[in-house]
């Protein structure tokens, strides 16, 4: 098992406190403040610190270690998780998971590494207006985060969980694959999205973080960076509120002053930090093109034990489906695993009494596939957008689209085919009142005469993307291509919420990626300026 860094870090000095630590009132300064320590936010406090910065990151989260990671559900849920992972889009309609923990969602994240898509990134130059991050412009930075964080080919076997990916697609002739993971000394555990207990999972938390706290930088917890105000073309000062573990507000603030400001609070709330900052949106981009991959669940049951909660969560997935109808056509979707654990899956499926307590009883026979569909490419392909309630919280408006439930019958058709060619003995689609099929005959009979829509049927997603779009035409774009505002000099976005599309594949690796790149040439403008 690996040490817990902070164990050693915060023994040796490491300036790690608590927004209560802070005097009520008080302003702190700094060369750059950095908003939120997921995956974009972490991975510039470390290239910062490193390049001799005085960095602050400010994160709304608590502080969890492996010693808290305890592989239960009931803890890891509301310590971990937004909203407890219990957050819905305003239809109700969408299961939304994302972090709130150091780390971000990269300490809960499932460790499935994935590039951008060649296709996904000629479609922003094309279409968005994106500029240098072509795959051949990026590849040394997806080299550099894949050596960073360990990430290689898993060598082990997949979990019979992920094996139904590989042997279904093999037996139909579809394209599948071994997916990548960011994990050293991994113990092939399965509980991933519970967090590490052996620091195995290489998540900011472990990597980029005590890096960046090795080299100075300053991390304060539970710290809620409410409001920003401006001075004409700059960000004057953070206004930061004290939150409990609860993420309750408690009656003390403080301000930060910054030479400059990195938002890294992810998508859904950078958005939302500046239109409750009354930030200019001139074009009224900001919150819009919200993108989720929103993702159906087919669950199938198999004689022998599959237990889906045991081993790596993802080890295959299929793209079969993804481009198939070309980048604007029909939506297309991924196909990937999704791990079980038994509160997951009572939340993420339908049922009730004893139809419910069956399906909870096969639950060591259950494998769950999951299509992760690719939003927000045009119209037809639907997104979200960002709006704020009168007390300035966030919620995501995101009604799914004519072209979604048309994409999601296929994806149910498409699951429950490569599960019966693996063998499953039957198959549920994750819908209101499915019944459980025994062939595949039956299952794609019901399946294309099936009305799927919203409340119907379960969507999730964990994979929150967009809504303050990069691209060098401010009337589609917040930021500039390398992530810096159109309207305020010392202000750049680095994390999810700069893509102007989804990607058509796992995020993390293109966060870590186009961080990257753009922190560089920030600290090249940062040495001459700061
Ligand atoms: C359960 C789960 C499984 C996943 N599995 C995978 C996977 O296997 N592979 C993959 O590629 N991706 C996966 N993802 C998605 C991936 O982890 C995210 O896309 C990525 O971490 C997003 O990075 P980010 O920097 O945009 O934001 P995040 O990593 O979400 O970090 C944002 C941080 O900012 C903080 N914050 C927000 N607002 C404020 C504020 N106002 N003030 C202070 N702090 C703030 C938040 O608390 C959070 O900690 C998964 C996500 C989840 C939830």
């Amino acid at each position: 098992m690996t040490p817990d860094p902070f164990e050693a870090g915060i023994a040796s000095g490491w300036n790690v406190q608590q927004a209560t630590d802070i005097a009520n009132a008080e302003q702190l300064k700094t060369d750059v403040v950095i908003v939120g320590s997921g995956a974009g936010g972490a991975t510039a406090a470390e290239m910062l610190a490193l390049a001799g910065f005085k960095v602050l990151i400010l994160e709304a989260g608590p502080l969890k270690r492996s010693k808290d990671f305890v592989m239960e559900e009931r803890r890891a849920y509301p310590e971990l998780y937004q909203q407890s992972a219990a957050m819905l889009n305003q239809q109700q309609s969408i299961g939304i998971m994302q972090g709130r923990a150091v780390g971000g969602s990269t300490t809960v994240n499932w460790t499935t590494s994935i590039r951008t898509p060649d296709k996904t990134l000629s479609f922003w130059q094309s279409d968005k207006r994106v500029e240098g991050l072509d795959a051949q412009s990026l590849a040394p930075y997806f080299e550099a985060a894949e050596q960073r964080l360990g990430i290689t080919t898993w060598t082990a076997d997949a979990n019979p969980n992920n094996q139904v990916i590989a042997d279904g697609c093999r037996a139909l002739g579809w394209q599948y694959t071994k997916i990548n993971r960011n994990v050293k000394g991994c113990w092939n555990l399965g509980y991933c999205g519970m967090g590490c207990p052996i620091n195995a999972k290489q998540s900011m938390l472990v990597t980029s973080i005590p890096t960046a706290l090795s080299h100075g930088a300053r991390l304060i917890t539970q710290a809620q960076v409410w409001q920003m105000s401006f001075d004409g073309e700059r960000v004057n000062e953070l206004l930061v509120r004290a939150i409990d573990e609860a993420d309750r507000s408690l009656s003390r603030q403080f301000s930060v002053k910054a030479k400059h400001v990195i938002l890294a609070g992810g998508a859904i709330n950078t958005p939302a930090l500046l239109m409750r900052s009354n930030a200019q949106d001139p074009h009224r981009v900001l919150g819009r093109n919200t993108t989720l991959h929103p993702s159906l669940i087919s669950a199938a049951i198999f004689d022998e034990p599959i237990k889906a909660h045991s081993g790596a969560p993802q080890s295959y997935y299929s793209d079969e489906f993804v481009w198939k109808n070309g980048v604007q056509g029909r939506m297309g979707f991924k196909i990937e695993a999704a791990p079980l654990h038994p509160m997951l899956l009572a939340s993420k499926s339908f049922g009730f009494g004893r139809q419910h307590a069956d399906l909870m009883k096969q639950f060591n026979y259950l494998h769950a596939s999951i299509a992760l569909v690719r939003d927000g490419f045009d119209s037809l392909h639907g997104a979200g957008q960002v709006v704020l309630d009168e007390q300035g919280h966030a919620h995501l408006n995101y009604p799914l689209s004519k072209g979604f439930w048309e994409a999601a019958k296929r994806a149910f058709m498409a699951m429950a085919q490569m599960q019966f060619a693996a063998g499953a003995k039957a198959v549920l689609p994750i819908h209101d009142n499915m019944p459980m099929f025994e062939s595949w005959q039956h299952a794609s009979k019901v399946i294309a005469k099936t009305n799927f829509e919203e409340l119907t049927t379960v969507v999730a997603s964990a994979h929150v993307m967009g809504g303050c779009a990069m691209g060098e035409d401010p009337t589609m774009a917040w930021v500039s291509s390398q992530g810096k505002s159109h309207y305020y000099k010392n202000l750049t976005v680095m994390d999810g919420s700069i893509f102007p599309t989804s990607l058509g594949a796992n995020p993390q690796l293109s966060i870590y990626a186009i961080t990257r790149k753009n922190c560089e040439t920030l600290i090249k403008e940062l040495h001459e300026r700061v």
